[in-house]
This record gives structure tokens, sequence and C-alpha cells, in this order.
């Protein structure tokens, strides 16, 4: 996994202090990271046209057209005038050379976008609104340095953004990068180094962005192992009974040993599930909530209380029943309008989606930090999970699992890891890599899938 940061000025500042790395140098870098990326993966491109603002992200840009200046037919455009010493000082350089200044924008083989950078600090005016709109209007390859034009430091956009192919963000990844809205925006993430290798330029961080290695399928190790070695997951089923049939099928077949469908009414099941009437005996973990409905509030608290792992999901965000349990180690997988639910039952905000869409990187950890045995698992763009102090981002999802269905299949595959003997935490953080994973690998059309198709993929992993 790697380290993800609210914000990077004092990293950078830590950089001149301790390593004394100067402004220029550590911009040199920057510029330079963009440059090799260009000559690397485009080198038969002819045109490319830098578009700079007036603070550092510019300068960043304008150090770049000297960099490629003669390989490539560079062409800049600035925005407004350099107003930062950096910008000043790269700008008389460019004029040393006398690199070309355009007022007219054009379709090149590669834009790079250094208008705004980490200082957009206001909302964007019209002339940047129209230009932004004119650029994602070309078809060219479109680069943005440090974070698309338009993206604030909360990962908010206000009107319009930069729409990046690549985003080659500067010696660290940025929490905005990772907002559900930035998605559409960022492209491709990598990051480059300023001077000094990323592990010495970055510090202690409490946020990470899981990579695919972070994955812990689980596999079978030991052979002498019989069915009841790998638990048994119970799946209450409600009166969206197909809801909880899936969760079941995608628990078993993520290795767990046995699985019941719990339900009074008899079902008619796929013959590897089992039914029961009432939670099992030997049963490891529970998942509930899934297509619940209506239900014996006894019955469901009885349930909730059992001393064993529980994933809850769904319908029981809107019951306060949910507020019994919020002390104990379980699981919670909310969709954003199901956490505004949950998070005005806690008393914690009375928010619309809307609000904590722009804010998920504020409410989870206000939750988290009420209730730090629960491991929360936040739905979105961009899965946020969240234990305690710590907090993961999942950015491998797509919209092929924009589907009614797929989060009963996610529920299932950590139901099953729970049941087999994983902790809330690594359970959510596989379960949901493994999610993602399978939609990625899935090869038909990106409107198609099917949750058998995901269980499908789920066991190609
Ligand atoms: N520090 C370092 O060592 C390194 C920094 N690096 C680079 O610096 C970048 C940060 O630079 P930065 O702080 O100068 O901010 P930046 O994003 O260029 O924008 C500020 C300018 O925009 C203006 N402005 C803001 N909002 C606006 C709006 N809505 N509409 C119109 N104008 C608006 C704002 O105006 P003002 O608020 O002053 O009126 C100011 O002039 C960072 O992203 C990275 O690329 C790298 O080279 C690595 C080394
Ligand atoms: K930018």
């Amino acid at each position: 996994m790697q380290k993800i940061f609210d914000e990077v000025n004092s990293l950078d500042k830590r950089c001149y202090e301790k390593f004394l790395l100067s402004e220029d140098l550590l911009m040199e870098h920057a510029a330079s990271s963009i440059a090799s990326y260009i000559r690397e993966n485009h080198s038969s491109c002819k045109s490319i046209l830098i578009v700079c603002g007036s603070g550092n992200n510019g300068a960043d840009g304008i150090t770049l057209a000297r960099l490629l200046h003669k390989k490539f037919d560079v062409k800049l455009y600035l925005a407004s005038n350099p107003k930062s010493s950096m910008t000043q000082l790269q700008f008389q350089r460019v004029e040393a050379l006398k690199i070309e200044i355009i007022n007219e924008l054009f379709e090149a083989d590669i834009i790079v976008d250094c208008l705004f950078g980490t200082g957009l600090n206001k909302p964007l005016d019209e002339k940047s609104t129209n230009l932004i709109n004119t650029l994602n209007s070309y078809n060219s390859f479109k680069i943005a340095c440090d974070i698309p034009s338009g993206i604030n430091n909360l990962g908010q956009v206000q009107s319009v953004a930069f729409e990046a192919d690549i985003t080659i963000t500067m010696g660290a990844l940025k929490t905005s990068l990772f907002s559900d809205v930035s998605k559409d925006y960022v492209g491709k993430i990598i990051v480059a180094d300023l001077g000094v290798e990323r592990e010495v330029y970055e510090v202690e961080s409490n946020k990470f962005l899981l990579d695919e290695s972070d994955m812990n399928l689980p596999f079978r190790n030991k052979k002498n192992s019989h069915k009841g070695s790998f638990g048994h997951l119970n799946v209450v089923a409600g009166c969206k009974k197909g809801a909880g049939i899936i969760a079941a099928n995608a628990a078993f077949n993520f290795g767990s040993g046995l699985v019941s469908v719990v339900c009074h009414e008899n079902l008619d099941l796929p013959y590897h599930l089992m039914q029961t009437h009432f939670i099992s005996e030997n049963c490891t973990a529970i998942a509930i909530g899934m297509g619940l409905g209506k239900y014996e509030t006894d019955e469901i608290r009885k349930i909730l209380n059992k001393n064993v792992s529980k994933i809850i999901d769904a319908d029981l965000f809107y019951d306060e029943l949910i507020c019994e349990v919020l002390n104990q180690e379980i699981v919670l997988t909310p969709h954003p309008k199901e956490f505004c639910s949950l998070l005005k039952l806690c008393k914690i905000a009375d928010i619309k989606v809307e609000e904590l869409q722009n804010n998920r990187f504020l409410y989870v950890p206000m939750f988290s930090k009420k209730y730090p045995k629960v491991t929360l698992l936040l739905k979105g763009a961009n899965v946020i999970i969240s234990k305690n102090e710590k907090l993961f981002v999942n950015s491998f999802g797509s919209a092929v699992l924009s589907k009614g269905g797929s989060g009963d299949v996610l529920s299932g595959l950590i139901g099953s890891l729970l049941a087999q003997g994983y902790d809330c935490l690594d359970s959510v953080i596989t379960a949901s890599l493994a999610h993602t994973m399978a939609a990625k690998n899935y090869d038909k059309n990106n409107y198609s899938l099917l949750p058998t198709d995901l269980i499908e993929e789920i066991r190609k992993l």
C-alpha cells in the first residue's frame, strides 16, 4: 500500500529544511518527471501545448517547456502573468531560450495542464472555466501536472476540471485525488520524486492507497483440513431473498467451508447452500441486512448480539437498532445514502448525500473516531475503508459494479472471510480488493455484469 497525504506543503518545507533542497531544485525534478514521461511514452508526438497559471504549478509548466524545447515543438500559453517568484525566474529562463509564447489555444498532440495545483483557493472564474472547457474539448493526450486544475484540496470540483489521461503528482499521493468526483478527472496517477526517494520525502501517515498486493486471498495451505476448518457463515435472508442468496453464493465460492441461509420460509436453494430456520449452533460469522425489509426487531436484536463476527449491510442502517451494536468489533458496509442515515442515527451529522460525497474524507474519520471498534466500508467510486485511526482507499472500482447485487456479493465475500477466521479489517480489505479485481477482469461490455459473472471472476483470481 502507498501513503496518502491531506497536504504536502509541509513535506516540501521539510525538504528545504532537513535536506537543504531548494524550491528551484524540487521544481526541476517535478518538471523533469513529466519530461521523462513524455520522452519515454510519446517520443513520436510533435506538438506540445503547456498551459500555465500564475503560481508554482505554472512554474512547473514553464520549467517543462525549457526541458522539452527543441526535442518537441513546444508552445507555452500563459493564462495570467507570472506571479510567484519561481514563475518569474522560470519565465526569464524560457525567455532567454526564446520559447514560443502563444495567445490562442490549439489542439496539440499533448496538452500539459499547469494552470492550478495545490494553490487553488477559490472558485474558478469565467475565464478559467472557459479555458478548461476548451482544453477538455480537444482530442489531445492530456497530462495534469500535480492535480487536474479545478479540483481543490478537498477533492471537490465546483464547476469544471481538466479531464486528464494521466496525472503526474508531485512528491506523494494526495487525498484530493481520491474523492469520488475526482475519479472522472485524474486518469492514471503516477507519483514523481522531487530530488529524494519517495520514502525519504514522505513522513508518517494514517491514510493509505491499497495495491493489488494487499489482497490476501484465502488459499488453503494446510493439507490436513476438513470443511469445519473453513468456518460456517450464516446469511440472514429477509423479504428480498435474492440478496441473501447472492451473498451466500459469493461466500461459498470464496472459501467458506459451509454457508447456510437463515430464513423461516423454505427456500429453493442451489445444492451447495444449506438452509436453516434459526442461526446455526456452529456458525462462525453472520451476514445480515441485505434485502432484510420488514422484520421482527427482537429476533434481529438477538442475532446482532450473538458472539460471532458480523457483517451488517443495507436496511439495518435505517434502524436505531444499529446503534446498539456499534461498540462491537463488527463490519458495516453502507453506500452513501445509508451512511447518511447511520450518521444521523448515531448523532454525528444530519447531512444530505451530496454533502457527504463532497466530504467523504471528513465524515468517515468522524465516524471511526466515535466508534473505533467498527470496521467501516463506505461504498463509492473510490471505496473508503476505515478502522480506528487508519483509513484505506480502494481505487480499483469501476462503473461495471454499479448494479443491483454487486453489494450483496461484497457482503458475502466479507462474511466468507470472517467465517474463515480473518479479522474484520483484513476481511474487508481483501474482500473489497477481490470484488474490484474481479470486476476489472470481467471482459464483456461494461454494462452487462451479473452477480453470477462477478462470482465467476472471483473463482479465477
Ligand atoms: N513548493 C514546492 O517546493 C513545490 C511546488 N510545486 C508545484 O507548486 C504547486 C503549488 O503552487 P502554488 O502554491 O503557487 O499554487 P498554484 O496551484 O500554482 O496556484 C496558485 C496561484 O493560482 C491563483 N489562484 C488560485 N485559485 C485561483 C482561481 N480560482 N482563479 C484564479 N486564480 C487562482 C493564486 O492567486 P492568489 O490566491 O495569489 O490570488 C496563485 O497565483 C504544486 O501544485 C506543484 O505543482 C512543485 O514544483 C514541487 C515543488
Ligand atoms: K494542474
